[in-house]
């Protein structure tokens, strides 16, 4: 097994080798349809460091740009209303993961928002009943098994959720079925969760030996408070309906087919008498009074992700997650006789 793992990992290196040997970003170049909006929202220390983390984010995008060039699969979608914007996640074969072609999706979305003036709030959601599960692995196994490449993806995915919560704008993630691993990343950096019945947001990494690389401990533990957070990251616990109010998670819980409808009533119920510069302004009055030590902390996580991505023991237990699901979906699929069989004390 050591010794697939390695030549795995081996393979893995030489596919991103091209996009780490290739020329840094620049913020200048306009060559990248990718590369245009790099604000300074990760990290208030030196322009020298906000030049490295421009290079390596951009460094990751060009990677993406590789994808979807191959035909990469989903989209992520906005939606353009009166005073909400809709963003949806648009991969439903996958549970809407993240593939290459979805994070260079969604960066450009988050820059289309900054320069939306007229709207007041935001809604995330997920096509055919899923919120999001995470990274696709398809594309995490073909392109990003390496630890610097992971380093990238969380550096990118990190600073454009911070960009993406500091818009002046409400945002809610309208959260309907499983919204798991960086799916559940993505739920937290919503001002607002609404669940519909089938929610189930569960931070998976720590099964597959990894930690969270979308800055979504930090952001969890700003939510639910760092002794609830520690036990939700560490056991993979999900976050339903049962539990998502008393934890102070979600605000709402609504039928399935409702969710999108009962999200805007409840938007416009709650904020919409304010206009959209107040709106803007008191998102801004009511961020967190130290955001250097956020930064700091985020980048402590994007460091920490660095060193449990792609060693042997995240191939391992990615490995047997996946053994574990075809088995799980194999007993789904056996006859209620068979399995009678197999216990005959059963019924
Ligand atoms: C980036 C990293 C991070 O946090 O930083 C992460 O995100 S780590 C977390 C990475 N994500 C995960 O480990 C979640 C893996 N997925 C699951 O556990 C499960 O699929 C659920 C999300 C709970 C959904 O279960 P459910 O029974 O509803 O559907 P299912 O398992 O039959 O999945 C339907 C189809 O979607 C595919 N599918 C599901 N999740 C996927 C993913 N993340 N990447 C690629 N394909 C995926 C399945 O292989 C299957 O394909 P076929 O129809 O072809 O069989």
């Amino acid at each position: 097994m050591a010794t697939k793992l390695s030549l795995l990992q081996h393979l893995s290196r030489r596919s991103f080798n091209g996009i780490i040997k290739r020329a840094p970003f620049s913020s200048s170049s306009s060559s990248s349809s990718s590369s245009s909006s790099f604000s300074s929202s990760f990290s208030s220390s030196s322009s020298s460091n906000e030049q490295e983390l421009q290079r390596l984010c951009g460094e990751f995008l060009r990677g993406c740009e590789e994808d979807a060039a191959e035909g990469g699969v989903g989209s992520v979608d906005l939606l353009l209303g009166r005073e909400i914007a809709e963003i949806k996640l648009n991969n439903p074969k996958k549970r809407n993961a993240f593939s290459g072609r979805m994070f260079l999706d969604f960066e450009k979305v988050v820059t289309q928002l900054e320069s939306w003036k007229e709207g007041k709030a935001v809604i995330i959601h997920g096509a055919e009943g899923a919120f999001c599960s995470g990274g696709d692995l398809d594309f995490v196994a073909k392109s990003l098994m390496f630890p610097a490449v992971g380093y990238q993806m969380s550096l990118f995915m990190t600073h454009t959720l911070n960009r993406f919560a500091s818009l002046p704008l409400i945002s809610v993630a309208m959260v309907r079925g499983p919204a798991h691993g960086g799916g559940a990343e993505l739920a937290t950096a919503c001002d607002y969760r609404i669940f519909t019945r089938t929610a189930e947001v569960r931070f998976v990494q720590a099964r597959l030996a990894i930690t969270t690389g979308f800055g979504g401990a930090t952001r969890l533990a700003g939510i639910i408070g760092g002794k609830q957070a520690l036990k939700f990251l560490c056991s993979t616990d999900p976050i339903n309906m049962s539990n998502g109010r008393q934890l102070g998670f979600c605000e709402l819980i609504c039928k399935d087919a409702e969710g999108l409808d009962i999200t805007k009533v409840w938007l416009s119920d709650v904020f919409f008498k304010a206009p959209a510069d107040i709106i803007g302004h008191y998102k801004r009055l009511t961020r967190p009074l130290d955001t250097t030590a956020l930064r700091q902390r985020h980048l402590e996580e994007s460091e920490t992700f660095r060193e449990t991505w792609g060693t042997d023991r995240h191939f391992q237990a990615k490995a047997d997650a996946a053994a574990e699901r075809l088995r799980s979906a194999a007993g789904q699929r056996s006859p209620p006789q068979s399995k009678a069989k197999e216990n005959p004390q059963s019924s």
